[in-house]
């Protein structure tokens, strides 16, 4: 029997059991089954570099936005109205076959958004191009699930379904479980509140399940037993998503207002160039791109070329600036000047330590030549062996 096979079977086993007190743990044993699974089905087939084959794009810019959604929901007309490179787009579903990249310039950023297949239920199953649509997805930094705004509700829900069977978790932060394997000692379970949904012996038949007999779990948050799955799976990936509503041109205004006020969403049509601006600037706030602005010493800011930082990817230090700007930078560094949100007043001296936020203005302040002089000789190998031996 092949791996979906089985995931079917478990996934009928676990519809007809009840749900109550004395199943919970049956069924606690089965998701785990499944999710194991669905672990191995990830795992790329021999001979192939994985599963993104065929399909990976160079990255590009400041970050990466995945195109999602069923076919002919408006993607590829949306990636042409955003990014000027032309996608194909028709009236037929998967007119788009491949991976489209182009580039949206945005509060002087570059912002690389892929258009993809449309891909369908069963998707993370391998259907259609579904396994190489969603490693794309993976890829990148945040997603924008593009729906058809007449059409039923439920395709949100399949195919968030779908990114949820791959370990995408959309909008969600990761459980506050702490989990650590060990070579002895048994398994500790520990929570700092009441649980109600997983209790000792609960835990201990999924990690059974996963042959961990040693390990240390402590429970932060009343945590589920797909959260505590999540934690030993261990390879999640927790990503924000906007859901666009396309196509509101065709809907009356009483729905377009319905969809509008749903959480983490915008309603746009891309046939009559409606709230796209408003999709822009959500994709904006939801990416935490932090542009930071240096300024020469006497000189006036240079507000055209931003050093753009994230705290997804390599953080929003003081540090993380200076290395952005050049490797070897941080050691001839004293302290840096800054102005803007971050800074209690202007300028503050900060160290490298310091968390910086968007649009602030940055002065780096060098050591002088004999400081830095004596920082070397302080860090190099001889200072190390001649001061060592000292204290000997
Ligand atoms: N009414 C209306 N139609 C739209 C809108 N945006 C796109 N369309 C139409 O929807 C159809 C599908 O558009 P595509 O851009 O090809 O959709 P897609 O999601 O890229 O489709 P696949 O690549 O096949 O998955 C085309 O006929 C578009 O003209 C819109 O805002 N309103
Ligand atoms: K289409
Ligand atoms: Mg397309």
């Amino acid at each position: 029997m092949g791996i979906i096979e089985k995931i079917k079977e478990i996934e009928a086993e676990m519809a007809r059991t009840q749900k109550n007190k004395a199943t919970e743990y049956h069924l606690g044993q089965l998701k785990a089954k499944i999710a194991k699974l669905r672990t191995q089905l990830l795992e790329p087939p021999k001979g192939s570099s994985g599963a993104g084959d065929g399909f990976e794009v160079t990255k590009f810019g400041h970050g990466r936005v995945a195109l999602i959604g069923f076919p002919s929901v408006g993607k590829s007309t949306l990636l042409t109205m955003l990014t000027g490179t032309h996608s194909e787009a028709a009236s037929y579903e998967f007119t788009t076959l491949t991976c489209i990249p182009g580039i949206i310039h945005y509060n002087d950023t570059k912002i690389q958004l892929l258009d993809l297949p449309g891909i369908i239920e069963g998707a993370s199953e391998g259907k259609g191009r579904g396994r190489q649509v969603i490693a794309v997805s993976k890829s990148s930094d945040i997603v924008l699930m593009v729906l058809d705004a007449s059409k039923s509700e439920g395709h949100r829900q399949i195919l968030t379904k779908e990114l949820e069977a791959v370990g995408l978790r959309l909008n969600k932060r990761p459980p506050q479980i702490y989990f650590k394997k060990k070579k002895t000692g048994g398994i500790s379970f520990n929570s700092t509140l009441s649980l109600t949904h997983v209790d000792e012996k609960l835990c201990y038949q999924i990690l059974h399940e996963y042959k961990i007999h040693n390990a240390e779990v402590l429970f932060r948050e009343d945590a589920t037993v797909d959260d505590l799955i999540d934690v030993i799976e261990g390879n999640r990936k927790y990503m924000k998503c906007i859901y666009v509503y396309n196509k509101i041109d065709v809907i009356g205004i009483d729905d377009v207002d319905k969809l509008a006020r749903q959480p983490n969403s915008v309603v746009i049509s891309c046939n009559l160039k409606l709230n796209l601006d408003r999709l822009l600037a959500k994709m904006w706030e939801a990416m935490g791109l932090v542009r930071v602005y240096t300024k020469p010493q006497g000189q006036q800011p240079d507000f055209s070329d931003p050093v753009v930082l994230s705290a997804d990817r390599g953080g929003c230090t003081v540090e993380d600036f200076c290395n952005h700007i050049h490797r070897n930078l941080i050691k001839d560094v004293k302290y840096v000047l800054v102005w803007g949100i971050s800074a209690r007043h202007y300028p503050q001296h900060c160290g490298l330590g310091h968390v910086l936020q968007d649009e602030d203005v940055v002065q780096i302040v060098k050591k002088k030549r004999e400081e830095s002089s004596i920082e070397d000789i302080r860090t190099s190998a001889a200072w190390h062996y001649a001061t060592t031996n000292l204290e000997l």
